[in-house]
Parts: structure tokens; C-alpha cells; sequence
């Protein structure tokens, strides 16, 4: 059983972005503690997009959270980016390491990260990095999981877009954690909706998200007096907001423990393989077709891309979607794929 498994419950991270004093840190362990979280959090050493900023406390704040420990016996987790980091975190016992997006970025700095933690006996998450790539994810939590970290767990925190871009401060891009947990099905994955969101009236949305998307875990950042916070004022929300939330949250099996419903899906499920069945078989025709028509334009000196012709199935197909109520930017999405594999096919053939 993982560490990070909370047998059929969500694990809970939650706590301050930053450690700003140990009265903060002391009054918001004291409220989380009677909640049941597994984990305390808080940011001792932060990144900061720009210089000038509060970039924690540092060693100071390792005190405090070895107090956390002590006092609540409720272990704490810190965000390490360098080995000294590490090293400073150990000597203070703390209990649980991450690593932040904005490092897993970077393999060099993983690895040292890696070679420092070799032989250490704590538990590391891996955020995802700023970008979404599925491969530096998993490559950076290899990197930890080869120095013998026995307890391993990423953590999804969404993806970078361009300023304005999106309703959240981080996209979500739910596709990446669902292919991460489909390549590596013993990983426990934690969502961090606060963030994803970036804003403290969505952070319930996201997290009942997570949990319907078969995450094992939350985290969650918590401070006593939000607006006031050193860093992420407007993603924390408070311990009791936290309370409200967790109560709020329905928590969806994988299996139905109810035979009838369960044959409902096997039948529904078997429907739709037919179908899946149906969609390639008609893909697979396609592409015939595509690589007949890329003969011909080879016969006739045609370029493989057709702009005018593009564009007009573009249209059509999305007016198909808009007649079956489907989502015209799903339908184009697809029809991205379909007509770069399909002109990739009629490249060959030109060449
Ligand atoms: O109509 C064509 O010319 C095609 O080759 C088909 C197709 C497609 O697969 O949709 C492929 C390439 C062109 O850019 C436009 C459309």
C-alpha cells in the first residue's frame, strides 16, 4: 500500500503556500489538525516570477514545521528545488518532499535533485511541469524513483497558458494526468486544485473534479487569513473553508458494488466497443481514400495540402457538429488529427 493511498479516501495536503511565521503556521496546523489531513504543507523556499517578491524564510520556517510535527504529530511537506534544500529539510525531520513544476522542468536539476535524495528514506512528489508533456512528468519521477526513493507520488497542478487565455490561472489539461495514471497505474496522483484554479471560489469545483476523475489525493492551500497571505493570496482559502469542502466532497467508487448496474455496464460498455470497433474501420477506409487521392495528385503535381479544400471540410464538418450537439471545437480538434495524418500519408507518397 503507497503511502499516498488513503484507503478509498482522499489524501489530504493542506496548509499555508508559504511558512510567513510561526503564529500563522502554529494557528493553521491547530485548526487543520482536528480535520483529519495526512499532510501539513507549507512553502519554505518559494520561486517567484519576478525578483522582489517574499521568497520564504527558509531555515527559520524548518523550525517552525518541526514543531508542527512534534506538537500535532501531523507530518509536514516542503517544496525542495535545490540539494541544499534537501539537506536542510532532512536535518529538520521533515517528513515529505516535493518537487515544484517550475523544476520538473528541468532534467539537470531533477537529476541533481535525484543524486541527493539517494538512499533517503522520505517520501517525494513530483509536480507536473509548466508544460504539458506527459514524458518530462514521468521522466522527471523516474529520475527520483532510480535513486531508490521507495514512496513516489505526482501531483497535478495544471499547465501554463498565456495570461487571459483560460478561466483558471493553470490549465488543467485532465488528459495528461489521465495518460500518466494509464502508463503507470501504481502511481498515486494528488490534484492541486488551488493552482489550477488560481482563485479560492473554484478550488471545491476542481477538487470534486479530481475526485471523480479517480485522483488519490488533494492539495489543498489553506491559510488562516487569505487575503492576507505573503504569496497566492487569492487561491488559499481557510481551514474552515477546507472543513466545508472536504465534507462537500462525493466520494465516487471505480466498481459498482450493485449487480444489476453492473450489467448495465458490461452491456453498455460491449455497445460501445462495437462502435470503437465501427469508428476505426471507417478511419482505416479513410485513409485509403487519402493515400488515393495523394496518387492522383502526384499523377497531377499537386501539393498534398489543399487550403480551399481544408477549409471547406473544416466548415461543413463543424456545421455536422453543431447538428449532432456536439462541440465544434472537439469536432475540429479531431479533424486536426485526421487531416495531419492523412497529409503525412500523401507526403510519402509524393516523395
Ligand atoms: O481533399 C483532398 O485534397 C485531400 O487530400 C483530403 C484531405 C483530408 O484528409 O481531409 C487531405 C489533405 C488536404 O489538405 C485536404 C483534405
Amino acid at each position: 500500500m503507497s503511502y499516498f493511498k488513503n484507503a478509498g479516501k482522499p489524501f489530504v495536503i493542506a496548509g499555508p503556500c508559504s511558512a510567513e511565521s510561526q503564529e500563522q503556521i502554529l494557528e493553521t496546523a491547530t485548526a487543520l489538525k482536528t480535520m483529519q489531513i495526512q499532510l501539513f504543507r507549507a512553502g519554505v523556499w518559494k520561486p517567484r516570477t519576478r525578483p522582489g517578491s517574499f521568497e520564504g524564510n527558509g531555515e527559520q520556517a524548518l523550525e517552525w514545521l518541526q514543531e508542527v510535527q512534534e506538537r500535532y504529530q501531523l507530518p509536514v511537506g516542503v517544496e525542495v528545488a535545490e540539494p541544499a534544500h534537501i539537506e536542510l529539510a532532512l536535518k529538520y525531520g521533515i517528513s515529505v518532499l516535493w518537487i515544484g513544476a517550475r523544476t520538473t522542468v528541468n532534467p539537470f536539476q531533477v537529476q541533481k535533485l535525484a543524486d541527493a535524495l539517494r538512499g533517503v528514506k522520505v517520501p517525494v512528489m513530483v509536480k507536473n511541469p509548466v508544460n504539458p508533456d506527459t514524458d518530462l512528468w514521468l521522466g522527471g519521477i523516474e529520475r527520483i524513483e532510480r535513486a531508490d526513493v521507495q514512496e513516489v507520488a505526482a501531483i497535478h497542478r495544471g499547465f501554463s497558458s498565456y495570461k487571459g487565455s483560460s478561466a483558471y490561472r493553470n490549465q488543467p489539461n485532465w488528459a495528461i494526468p489521465v495518460e500518466l495514471k494509464r502508463r503507470r497505474r501504481d502511481l498515486a496522483i494528488i490534484c492541486d486544485p488551488s493552482h489550477i484554479t488560481g482563485r479560492r471560489d473554484k478550488v471545491a469545483e476542481v477538487a470534486q473534479k479530481a475526485m471523480d476523475m479517480h485522483f488519490d489525493g488533494l492539495m489543498i492551500e489553506t491559510h488562516p487569513n487569505p487575503d492576507e497571505a505573503w504569496s497566492d493570496a487569492a487561491q488559499q482559502i481557510t481551514p474552515q473553508a477546507l472543513q466545508t469542502l472536504l465534507l462537500e466532497l462525493v466520494i465516487r467508487q471505480q466498481y459498482s458494488a450493485d449487480m444489476n448496474k453492473s450489467v448495465e455496464l458490461e452491456y453498455l460498455r460491449q455497445l460501445m466497443d462495437s462502435l470503437d470497433a465501427e469508428v476505426i474501420d471507417l478511419l482505416a477506409r479513410r485513409m485509403e481514400l487519402s493515400e488515393r487521392i495523394g496518387s492522383v495528385k502526384k499523377d497531377c503535381n499537386m501539393t498534398a495540402y489543399q487550403p480551399d479544400r481544408w477549409r471547406e471540410i473544416v466548415e461543413t464538418r463543424s456545421a455536422l457538429a453543431r447538428k449532432h450537439n456536439l462541440p465544434e471545437s472537439f469536432i475540429v480538434a479531431l479533424y486536426q488529427k485526421i487531416h495531419d495524418e492523412s497529409v503525412k500519408r500523401q507526403l510519402e507518397i509524393l516523395q
